[in-house]
């Protein structure tokens, strides 16, 4: 039950040893591939990669002999009449001490187009086929070298735009989120062993049902998701950053500060209320997150339909965004504007804004408000740099550099589900007293948090992953 082993690089020794390979079936694939693994046009070195059963055949033939494995071996590499395509470094893995888990062998020649076109059509004749995007990590994962979680760190790695981006998906990839989501997989393991035996002898079940202690670790499991699921937000806002709604009744300002966070005349603003219908999206660079802004249609009833479509557009981005900013217009009664919090799904994602400081009358006070808020004017920039900071602090980043791991979306949405079944299995048990429905939820939890590390993961998904990778990785 107990997920796939990690292999950590750079740092062998520190992850626990891998658990005994399960009968593996066959590989999923007995072709061997081939692919250039460094950037297409001129470089220094140019390198390809062939993996699969027939690679120690491929190295006789390009290279005259089988390297040694694992020590680089200066050779020329041969076309079929024996004539150089070009001289390098030889690198043979045999299988399973390779990245793919197969045969590998690395043919580190010039680089240039030419070359490794030449070299690429030789593989191809000796039996190799091009490589899909990916495919090398996918069978680094169907051999059990990596799981998903890891494999999706390794091109969140290659793509990651800032430093604190490239530190966290090394974490991703040394191991550190996929152990944190096997340390919750054993506590499920545990439970669910637990619970199923009682199912299993109904005549103490009543005890069992009495027993606090099952509801106690269902709450500390519960406990240890919820925890995961905030890092693995944080994680996913270093990768992808952030989508921030600006929402609020017409005319509020909401254009207005869009622009002034932009530092640009990107919306139209007219004193006119229903101005904007359209989402509108702009994003800033803020300290290294990027924030994707969202300007939306002010939020009222209105028999106009092409206002009403933006309205319901902008009710779609409110659901969706991972911060949401209340624009109230201080130079109108608050309370029906702040009724509009609501509408939102998650309070603890929101924020208020009192616009038009720059309007405020000597005695008027700022209302309380059940979010934390900012009070700025979109007009003079007064205010803007705390609402910055403030965006900042509400997602959290910031804290998140230092040992935080890289995540994407589909983790989160998987945390999310396990931290539902085990939330709707712990209320199935203490209002109803049904331990078959709690195992059930327990079981529902543990697939979903097996599609996170890939254990269990539907063929589609897994393709659809991978082929989001660049060619040769
Ligand atoms: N030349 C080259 N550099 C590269 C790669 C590569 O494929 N070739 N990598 C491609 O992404 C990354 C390194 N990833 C690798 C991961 C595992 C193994 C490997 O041989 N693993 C064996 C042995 C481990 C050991 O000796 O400790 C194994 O797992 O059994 C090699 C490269 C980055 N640099
Ligand atoms: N005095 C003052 N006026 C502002 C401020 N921000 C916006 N306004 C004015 O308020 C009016 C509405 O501004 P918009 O930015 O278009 O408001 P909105 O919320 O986008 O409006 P809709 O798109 O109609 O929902 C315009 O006349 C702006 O010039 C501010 O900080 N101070
Ligand atoms: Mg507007």
């Amino acid at each position: 039950m107990s997920a796939n082993g990690f292999n950590s690089p750079g740092q062998p020794g520190d992850q626990p040893a891998r658990q005994p390979a399960a009968p593996s079936p066959e590989p999923a694939d007995r072709e061997t591939i081939c692919a250039v693994a460094t950037p297409p046009g001129m470089g220094g070195i140019g390198v390809v990669r062939v993996s699969g059963p027939a690679t120690a055949a491929i190295a006789r033939a390009v290279c005259g002999r089988l390297p040694a494995p694992r020590h680089a071996v200066y050779t020329s590499f041969a076309d079929a009449g024996g004539t150089p395509i070009d001289t390098g470094l030889a690198l043979y893995f045999p299988a399973p001490h390779s990245f793919t888990g197969e045969d590998v062998l690395e043919l580190q020649g010039h680089g240039g187009p030419v070359v490794l076109a030449g070299m690429m059509r030789r593989l191809v004749e000796l039996g190799a086929r091009p490589a899909r995007p990916g495919e090398f990590s996918e069978r680094a994962y169907l051999n059990d070298k990596l799981d998903l979680v890891q494999a999706e760190a390794i091109a969140d790695l290659v793509a990651s735009g800032t430093e604190a981006a490239a530190r966290a998906a090394q974490r991703s990839l040394s191991g550190v989120f996929s152990q944190r989501v096997d340390e919750v997989q054993e506590r499920l393991t545990a439970l669910r062993v637990f619970v199923e035996a009682s199912i299993d002898f109904p005549d103490e079940e009543i005890d069992f049902l009495a027993d606090s202690d099952v509801v106690e670790r269902l709450e500390a499991t519960a406990g240890a998701i919820h925890a995961l699921l905030a890092e693995a937000r944080q994680g996913r806002i270093l990768r992808d950053g952030i989508e921030l709604a600006i929402v609020g009744q017409p005319n509020a300002g909401k254009s207005s500060l869009l622009n002034a966070l932009a530092g640009a005349d990107r919306a139209i603003v007219t004193e006119i209320p229903g101005t904007t219908r359209d989402v509108l999206r702009e994003w800033i660079d803020l300290d290294g997150i990027p924030v994707h802004l969202a300007d939306t249609a002010g939020l009222r009833e209105t028999g106009d339909r092409v206002e009403a479509e933006g309205v319901r557009r902008a009710r779609a981005v409110l659901a969706g965004a991972d911060l949401a900013l209340l624009v109230v217009d201080l130079t109108e009664a608050p309370d029906p504007q702040l009724a509009l919090l609501d509408e939102f799904p998650d309070l603890e994602r929101a924020r208020v804004v009192f616009n038009k400081s720059d309007r405020m009358t000597r005695d008027q006070t700022v209302p309380a408000t059940a979010v934390p808020a900012t009070v700025v004017s979109a007009r003079t920039g007064a205010g803007l740099d705390s609402l910055k900071a403030a965006i900042r602090e509400s997602v959290g980043a910031g804290e998140q550099t230092e040992g935080g791991f890289s995540a994407r979306q589909r983790h989160v949405d998987a945390l999310r589900r396990a931290e539902r079944h085990v939330a709707q299995g712990r209320a199935r048990l203490v209002d109803e007293g049904a331990a078959e429905l709690l195992a059930e939820e327990l079981r529902l939890a543990q697939q979903a948090l097996g599609e996170l590390t890939g254990e269990m993961m539907p063929d589609d998904l897994l393709g659809a992953i991978f082929a989001s990778f660049c060619i040769g990785k």
